[in-house]
């Protein structure tokens, strides 16, 4: 199984670098400093098998246009925001937005995580918004603290990994059986059209059976 390759996404100081290194190390780090895109290797067990993962920590802040640069790359998205800035689920509703035209011919799996709940005084968007705007765009929904608990974090990064590794072996099984129907396709007209050369060539008669008065002329 080839790398599986996810990618954080969303607005500066979600608590994207949080989510990650919660996930990686189960440690939550409270501040971070990163001003360009960090690519974090590690591998997963699932079913005995292990698999290597590479996890992209987008910056928001070197990547004016994450989205373009990142989404052929990724088999995954995490789109986070924090439930204490509106402004940030705005961000996440226009991300899902970009991701759905970006990727329409096959589909990638995404998880729409809501970061922060411990600071629920402050909350302004309510876990209802974030259950509806997950159903608009038929993505996984979790509501999460880093600060607080790597367990709902643990879950989410789990269930993505396997949908995304899920659909990473459809679309190769797909794409495989479209090369080999074309192959297919290819060969035929080959054979059809050789038989056909083949057929003028064995009417053309050859110098040998042309007859004396046709050598003649
Ligand atoms: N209270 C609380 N603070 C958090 C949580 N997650 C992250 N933070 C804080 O939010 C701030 C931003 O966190 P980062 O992980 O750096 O956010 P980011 O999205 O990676 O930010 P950029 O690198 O600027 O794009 C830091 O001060 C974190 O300590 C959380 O679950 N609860």
């Amino acid at each position: 199984m080839a790398t599986l390759r996810i990618a954080i996404l969303g607005e500066s100081g979600v608590g994207k670098s949080a989510v990650t290194v919660r996930f990686l190390t189960k440690r939550y780090i409270g501040e971070y400093n990163s001003e360009i895109d960090l690519l974090y290797r590690s591998s997963l067990k699932q079913e005995d098998s292990l698999t290597d993962i590479e996890i992209l920590d987008t910056s928001s802040k070197k990547s004016p246009m994450p989205l373009e640069s990142h989404v052929q790359w990724a088999d995954g998205f995490v789109v986070v925001y924090d439930v204490c800035r509106r402004m940030t689920f705005k961000m996440a509703r226009r991300t899902l937005e970009c991701l759905h035209k970006m990727r329409t011919s096959f589909i990638v799996p995404v998880a729409l995580m809501a970061n922060k709940i411990d600071l629920d005084h402050r909350r302004k968007i309510g876990v209802d918004e974030g259950h509806e705007l997950a159903l608009e765009f038929g993505c996984q929904f979790y509501e999460v603290s880093a600060a607080e608990t790597f367990q709902s974090i643990n879950i989410a990064f789990q269930a993505l990994l396997r949908d995304a590794m899920i659909t990473k072996q459809q679309r190769s099984t797909i794409l495989r059986r479209r090369r080999s129907s074309l192959l297919t396709v290819s060969k035929k007209l080959g054979s059809i059209f050789g038989k056909k050369d083949h057929e003028v060539e064995k009417k053309r008669p050859s110098c040998d059976a042309l007859p004396d008065f046709a050598l003649s002329i």
